[in-house]
Formats: structure tokens, sequence, C-alpha cells
């Protein structure tokens, strides 16, 4: 896959007139209703012997517009996105950058930039797609300001029951913990990747050593609380148990993002540095202030037993 960095304002005398077949959206998770766009796309240039490229905006465009002081998360973050979109057979990944400058185009104006000159001979996107200004180009829109150029494709809204497959709902599952839900929409677990970082050295002593990860990346934070996760390390894997959270047994002040602590079954390797990506399964349990050590040590041998029982009832492991 090629990787396509523009930034606006486009020149048109640098970038590439090759004709191609354009997937476009923000894709934040890249979840079952993008697959379906990309996929859509993907037949549309295969019929026409054409690459098949896909066009995303970074950051969100809420980051650079919204008020809000509050940092912007991502379900996947570009790297995350980019390794989706690789695995969809993707040729040509744009990835323009949005700003304030790019937000403030016309619909007829990102159309001439972006599409034509690009040499877009189809266009695919998801039913509620809007560009240009104050998001007034949409799919009622793009057939007259095409001007003949290219064709295009609406995708419909793809549903799991009643409820719309969306970045919004996905959002929500991690949210509130539900996890286990998330694969029905996303395709997949819901993921992040992280460095093994130094904890405070007491896991060892409470005869369960947990490796402690750092966020590679702005991902969304799933509610504190007791989860099992599968973790990749140098391309193993292996199940553990996690609690995410601010371990209320030992810490009153409650700020900043929580910590994230794996024990990980059968294992005894040193992993500290190391690259991992974490798969959150069920959460299994709320954080909780223990009134002595004993006590959580007890917890901790119950949610291994309960997360052990969890893998093997649902054939994911042992
Ligand atoms: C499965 C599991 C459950 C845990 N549950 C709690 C909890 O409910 N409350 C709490 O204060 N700490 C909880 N902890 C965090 C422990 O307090 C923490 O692992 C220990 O303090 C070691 O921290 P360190 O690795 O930073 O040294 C849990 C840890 C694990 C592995
Ligand atoms: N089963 C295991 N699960 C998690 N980490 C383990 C395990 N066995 C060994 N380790 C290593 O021990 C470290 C955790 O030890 P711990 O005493 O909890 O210290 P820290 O507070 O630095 O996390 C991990 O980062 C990892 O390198």
């Amino acid at each position: 896959m090629e990787t396509i960095y523009i930034k606006h304002p486009i020149d048109p005398e640098r970038i590439k007139k090759a004709p191609s077949v354009m997937a476009l959206g923000y894709f934040d998770g890249v979840h079952k209703g993008h697959q379906q766009v990309i996929k859509t796309a993907a037949k549309v240039a295969i019929e026409q012997k054409l690459p098949l490229a896909v066009m995303t905006f970074h950051p969100h465009p809420k980051e650079v517009l919204s008020t809000s002081t509050r940092p912007m998360r991502y379900i996947t973050p570009l790297q995350e996105k980019m390794e989706q979109m690789k695995k969809l057979g993707v040729d040509q990944f744009y990835i323009i950058s949005f700003t304030k400058e790019f937000a403030s185009l016309s619909p007829q104006q990102f159309v001439k930039d972006y599409l034509i000159s690009l040499n877009v001979q189809h266009v695919v996107a998801g039913f509620d797609f809007t560009y240009g200004a104050k998001g007034k180009g949409n799919m009622d829109t793009i057939e007259e300001d095409s001007k003949g150029h290219f064709n295009f494709s609406m995708v419909p809204a793809l549903k799991n029951g009643s409820i719309k497959v969306s970045s919004t709902h996905i959002r929500e599952l991690i949210h509130q913990g539900e996890v286990q839900l998330i694969p029905d929409d996303l395709g997949r677990y819901y993921k992040m990747s992280g460095t093994v970082i130094d904890g405070e050295k007491r896991g060892r002593k409470l005869g369960f050593p947990t490796a402690n990860i750092q966020m590679n990346e702005r991902y969304e934070i799933p509610k504190t609380g007791v989860y099992v996760v599968k973790l990749s390390i140098d391309g193993h894997h292996y199940f553990g148990v996690c609690n995410i959270g601010y371990k209320p047994t030992f810490h009153v002040k409650h700020e900043g993002d929580p910590s994230i602590e794996v024990h990980i079954f059968d294992f005894k390797q040193d992993i500290y540095g190391k690259e991992v990506e974490i798969e959150w399964l069920k959460r299994i349990r709320e954080e909780k202030k223990f009134a002595s050590i004993d006590d959580l040590i007890h917890q901790i041998h119950m949610d291994k037993e309960q997360s052990i029982t969890y893998l093997k009832k649902n054939q994911l492991a042992f």
C-alpha cells in the first residue's frame, strides 16, 4: 500500500493523476460499516481494472473545529487505521491534513481540487458522508459537483439488530466496558498498542507481577475495572487479567489517565521496554478499594480463576 500525505493547499503539479476508485471517509475504527464502503469500492476497482484508493482526513475534524479542550481520542489512531487499510487490500491511502483552512473549502472546491484533479473515476462513500465547509456537500450534491468527471456509489447504513454500526456506538461500548460486544460492530476486539514501563514494583511482592502498559497513542479508554485480555508480544500471544484504574487500595488521588496493568498467565519473562498489543475481551468487575492487601490478593486469585473459566467457556484459550 502506498501512503500519500497531502497538505492543504494541494499542489496539483505534485500529485499523481493516475485514475483510481476512491472510498471517502474519516473511518475511525474501520468498523464493519466502513469495511462495507471499502469493499464496495474494491468491487468497482476490480470491474474497472483500476487501483483501489481510500481518502481520509487527519486529525479528526472534531479535534480541529471543536472548542472543547478535551483532546480527541481514537478507536484507531492513524497507524492502526493504516494497518486495517492494508488488510483490506487498499492500494493507495491518501491522508489529507485536516486544518481550518481545508475545512473552509466550499464543497465544489473540495471536489475540484481533491477528486477531479486526482483523476478519480468513481467515488464511494457512506450514506452520511459530508464534505466542504460546514459539511454542506453530501450524497445528494455529489453528482452535480462531479460535473460528469466521475461516477459515485452510496453505501447505506449497516445495522446490527436495530442499532446502526457507528464509531459513536463503539465508543459508548468502550466507555461502558461492554468490550465483549465490540466485535459485532468492529469485526474484531478493541485493541491498543503500548509499551511496557516501570510500575511501582509492588506486583511481584503481591505474588502477581503486572506489566504496566503505557498507551502509544491517544486511544479511547475503557471503563475502569478488571478485564480478561489477550496480549501480543513479539508476535507471540498470551492471555491475562488486566486492571485499568487508579488502584484505590494504594492511592487516594484519581488524576490523569488510569494505569493499565496486566498479569500474564503462565509467563515469567522480563518485558520492560517491549512494544505490546492488548485486546480487550471481557470486563469482569469494578475496581475496588480493599481494606487489606490480603483481601486484594485473594480477589486477584479469584479474578484469575474467573478469567480462565471465561476463556475456556468461550473457546478462546486453555
Ligand atoms: C487482576 C487485577 C485486579 C486488580 N484489582 C485492583 C482493585 O480492585 N483495586 C486496587 O486498588 N488495585 C487493584 N489491582 C492493582 C494492584 O493494586 C496492582 O497490581 C499492584 O498495586 C501492583 O502495582 P505495580 O505493578 O505498579 O507495582 C489489581 C491488579 C490486578 C492484576
Ligand atoms: N506473569 C507476568 N505478568 C506480567 N509481567 C511479568 C510476568 N512475569 C514477569 N513479568 C515482568 O515483571 C514486571 C512486573 O513486575 P512488578 O513487580 O509488577 O513491577 P512493576 O511495578 O514494574 O510492574 C513486568 O513488567 C515484566 O517485565
